[in-house]
């Protein structure tokens, strides 16, 4: 294993923080697992003089895979995990609390999330169709649950623009042997007539339940409590974004355009803006039930798991030990106010 010249950093963080960013590595799960193999090959490939070293060039990589996207907490949880578990005198014990941890991280994300599939099977019946959003391997172990439970389960997938996660929805659930039916976004509200439950993931929950997930689930929910279809959200605890109980707000990202429309396409509509918000808020009130490793929760009573997990704070071991922030200033839980549905 090498190390880039410039940055210290190992390959494997480059290539995972870039993977992340372009969307090659994407989803909260699959992105919190990549980050935190990601820092165990650090940990390996470091060649540091001392302790010192070895810690600020493991906080160093935390900050690069960080810094790519910034919606999705499980990202930071992992981080979390791995580098608060980072201790010992000499190099050596240091490497080896990181990878013991990051392999320990791994281990509990696939544990919980076979863990929440059974819980999340329990709400669906034999015979149901599911509408799913977007891709989520949280969701989708709830429905492999169910289908293992013996349930007969049909989908109806939504498309997801722009980058159309859908397709590996509806591909994952045909390996299921789940029979799909695909449509356009758009359609949604006409499909929940012959929709039993809506299933999605979440790449964050605030403590006041709001759930932040792809672009297109809050009016889902709206439409869908409007139209009496419970909605489920599947979700691993390291989805519950710790910053929002001392008032944080959850930074929604926006996209290039590129996703959304063509060069051509664009130089054909002349002067406008093309917005691409990759995610939105959708208040506790439209959501049914928040289904984690640890039970299923209404979402407003999520913040009490938060707390038991979390405590009032969350450290930021990324970040030089003296910059830490916002430790024991308790204040409502909030989601940023110009995410909200309108
Ligand atoms: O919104 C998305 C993915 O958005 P993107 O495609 O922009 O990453 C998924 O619903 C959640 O990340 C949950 O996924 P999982 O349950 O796999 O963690």
């Amino acid at each position: 294993m090498t190390t880039t010249a410039d940055t210290d950093l190992s390959e494997s963080v480059e290539e995972t923080a870039e993977a992340i960013a372009t969307m090659e590595t994407r989803g909260a799960a699959t992105i919190a697992d990549a980050a935190a193999v990601a820092l165990a090959e650090q940990a390996r490939a470091v060649d540091a003089a001392d302790p010192e070293e070895f810690r600020a060039t493991m906080r160093a990589a935390g900050r690069r895979l960080y810094d790519t996207r910034p919606t999705a907490v499980s990202l930071p949880n992992s981080l979390r995990y791995v580098l608060g578990r980072m201790e010992g005198d000499t190099v050596g014990q240091l490497r080896s609390s990181v990878t013991t941890a990051a392999a320990d991280f791994s281990r509990r994300l696939e544990t919980a999330q076979d863990e929440l599939g059974r819980i999340g099977a329990n709400r669906l019946r034999d015979g149901d169709t599911i509408m799913t959003h977007c891709h989520s391997t949280d969701a989708l172990s709830c429905v492999r649950a169910a289908v293992e439970q013996g349930k007969e389960i049909s989908a109806i997938v939504k498309e997801t623009r722009p980058r159309r996660q859908g397709h590996i929805t509806a591909t994952e659930l045909r390996k299921m042997g789940v029979p799909v039916v695909l449509i356009v976004d758009s359609a949604a509200r006409r499909y929940l007539d012959e929709t039993d439950h809506v299933l999605v993931g979440a790449d964050a929950i605030a403590a006041d339940g709001s759930v932040i997930n792809k672009i297109g689930t809050s009016g889902l929910a709206v439409n869908a409590r409007e139209r009496g279809v419970p909605i489920m959200v599947a979700a691993q605890t390291i989805k519950l974004h710790p910053d929002t109980l001392t008032g944080h707000t959850v930074e929604i990202e926006m996209r290039e355009e590129e996703e959304v429309i063509s060069a051509d396409e664009r130089a054909e509509l002349g002067d406008l803006t093309v917005e691409n918000p990759a995610f939105d808020v959708t208040p506790p009130r439209y959501l049914d039930a928040i289904v984690t490793e640890s039970g299923q929760f209404p979402p407003e009573s999520v913040v009490t798991l938060m707390r038991e997990l979390f405590g009032e704070s969350a450290t930021r071991p990324w970040e030089e030990p003296e910059s830490t922030d916002g430790a024991g200033e308790a204040a409502e839980p909030r989601v940023d106010e110009r995410t909200e549905p309108r």
